[in-house]
């Protein structure tokens, strides 16, 4: 809504038509070159405004027909800023020339280099407010200017030439040339090298007229602007446009001297065309009141042209800041989606690979489990209740603690193996081990030491809990009733050798030497027994 309606806004006021009339500050020269281009390129056209360009003449201030309302516009002089100061209605909207092109211009043989030297001269001068730099030099070089030799300009050479006058207000871009022309040698004493640098070259509109017709005002300025842009890019075409159409007593070389002269001082290449800093401004008033042309100093905000059509300019802006935040969105919204979507495969590959390392974990604990364990009973192999038993020999030493083993071995085993077949031996074997542990302590370790021998670790167990606990297991084992698959029961016994750990003086070979000796006497002595080694 806000953007339609900025939208018809702006096409109103190119709509509508208005005829402004342009003051130029003196005779049609590459001077005012771009407003010449912005008519010739139609710019003026495509902004609504039927332009009318009046040259200056001698006589003619421009600022004043601006003042006295014959002309919206004028091309003026810093010395605007004095008329301000002065209580006018005038409003600077763009300054052409960074630099001034006003200088003293004197005869090379006139013996006058200096701004001193000039104090004491005649000087001819165009007394008007344009003109103050001029003056302004003097001052600020602390000459008194009331004590100045100063006549009114002839606007010709000719007394220069005549040597009735010593210096000559003019135009960097004009006169010089015409004494080139004239092989005249000559001396140019500029106020920027005394520090004077004032603007030259101001649009100026009337305050009071810009505030009635802002889009109109704006359109104006920026068509002017656009038309010095290419006056200055297409300087050949320009000046054959100006040579043709306003100036034809000017000849083209005369033109191009001038357009290289201004564009200098335009200086297009470091400064936007037209651009003032309120701080300069500032500067040359303080210099009119260091003049005592004026009494005090007051705020420029009404001289510095505003753009009172921000809001349409603001529009536009906001038009291209939506599109521009629109595009954004979307460029978001794209990489958002894309961002998500690779997120979303990325944490699907972070779940396979977790899935696949939990997968690698549970089979490496599988074939660990595989290493350290026994298939046919699952109770721990032979070289892992070896290890044990050397950690627990010492834990035992460490904290002087007892440790018990039991060796056990199935008695007549074979004959199982032989009467009811391998497959009855191994059930008979699982179910021994089970046994086993069911009748052990959760802190004891069971192990198959081989065949239908096992092993059993007792640590913190002294010699007597070890001899019960043998014992409790030979008869648990002998109790059972062992059941075939076939259904039929056996009777298993087992006989049990016993040994404690010699804590300092034995080590696991000894040890194991000592279980396997009281295992054997065991048997020897009848099996389905107990016996020690000490
Ligand atoms: N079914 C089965 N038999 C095994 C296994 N390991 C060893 N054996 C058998 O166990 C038997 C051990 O026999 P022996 O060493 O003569 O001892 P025994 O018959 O138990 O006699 P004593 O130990 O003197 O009471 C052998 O026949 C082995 O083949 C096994 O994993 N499964």
């Amino acid at each position: 809504m806000v953007l339609l309606s900025c939208c018809v806004f702006v096409g109103q006021a190119a709509a509508q038509t208005n005829t402004v009339r342009l003051q130029l500050r003196w005779h049609h020269q590459f001077q005012f070159a771009g407003y010449y281009m912005a008519l010739e390129q139609g710019y003026y056209h495509s902004a609504g405004l039927d332009v009318q360009i009046m040259p200056g003449a001698p006589g003619i201030a421009a600022l004043d027909q601006v003042l006295k309302r014959e002309a919206e516009f004028a091309v003026s002089a810093s010395g605007a800023l004095l008329t301000y100061l002065q209580g006018q209605p005038v409003v600077a909207l763009a300054a052409i020339m960074q630099k001034s092109p006003s200088v003293w211009l004197v005869r090379a043989d006139s013996g006058i280099y200096t701004l001193q030297d000039l104090a004491q001269k005649r000087l001819e001068l165009t007394l008007s407010q344009e003109n103050t730099e001029l003056l302004a030099v003097f001052a600020k070089e602390g000459i008194d200017i009331s004590k100045l030799k100063l006549s009114s300009s002839s606007m010709k050479l000719d007394n220069l030439l005549s040597g009735q006058s010593d210096a000559f207000n003019a135009y960097l871009s004009n006169e010089p040339y015409l004494l080139e022309q004239m092989d005249v040698p000559y001396r140019v004493i500029q106020p920027i090298e005394y520090g004077v640098n004032f603007y030259q070259d101001i649009l100026v509109g009337h305050a009071d007229w810009l505030a009635q017709h802002p889009v109109a005002a704006e359109a104006f300025l920026q068509a002017s602007l656009r038309g010095w842009r290419f006056a200055l890019d297409n300087i050949d075409y320009t000046v054959a446009h100006i040579h043709q159409r306003y100036a034809p007593e000017k000849s083209i070389a005369h033109l191009q001297y001038e357009a290289r002269v201004l564009r200098q001082l335009i200086m297009p290449e470091l400064v936007e065309i037209g651009h003032m800093n309120a701080g300069r401004w500032q500067q040359i008033a303080a210099m009119y009141l260091q003049l005592g042309m004026i009494d005090q100093l007051k705020p420029l905000d009404g001289f510095i042209y505003q753009s009172a059509t921000e809001a349409v300019v603001d529009y536009r802006l906001l038009l291209k800041s939506v599109l521009l935040m629109l595009l954004l969105m979307s460029l978001l919204s794209f990489f958002t989606l894309r961002y998500r979507r690779l997120a979303r495969a990325l944490q699907a590959e972070i779940a396979r690979h977790a899935q696949t390392e939990q997968q690698l974990i549970e089979r490496n604990q599988e074939l660990l489990q595989l290493a350290s364990t026994d298939i046919l009973t699952g109770l721990a192999n032979r070289r892992v209740i070896m290890q044990q038993a050397q950690a627990e020999i010492r834990r035992a030493n460490r904290y002087q603690k007892n440790l018990a083993v039991l060796m056990l071995d199935i008695d007549h085993f074979k004959k199982i193996n032989d009467q009811h077949g391998h497959a009855a031996g191994d059930k008979v074997l699982a179910e021994f081990a089970a046994l086993c542990l069911r009748n052990i302590r959760d802190t004891d370790l069971a192990g198959r030491y081989g065949g239908e021998e096992f092993f059993i670790l007792l640590p913190e167990v002294d010699l007597q809990t070890a001899i019960l606990s043998a014992e409790r297991l030979r008869l648990a084992v002998a109790e059972h009733p062992f059941t075939l698959s076939c259904g039929e029961q056996l009777q298993v016994t087992c006989s049990i050798g016993i040994a404690m750990y010699l804590p300092q003086q034995d080590n696991l070979d000894k040890l194991l030497l000592r279980a396997d000796q009281a295992l054997y006497q065991a048997k020897h002595l009848g099996r389905n027994r107990c016996a020690v080694m000490y």
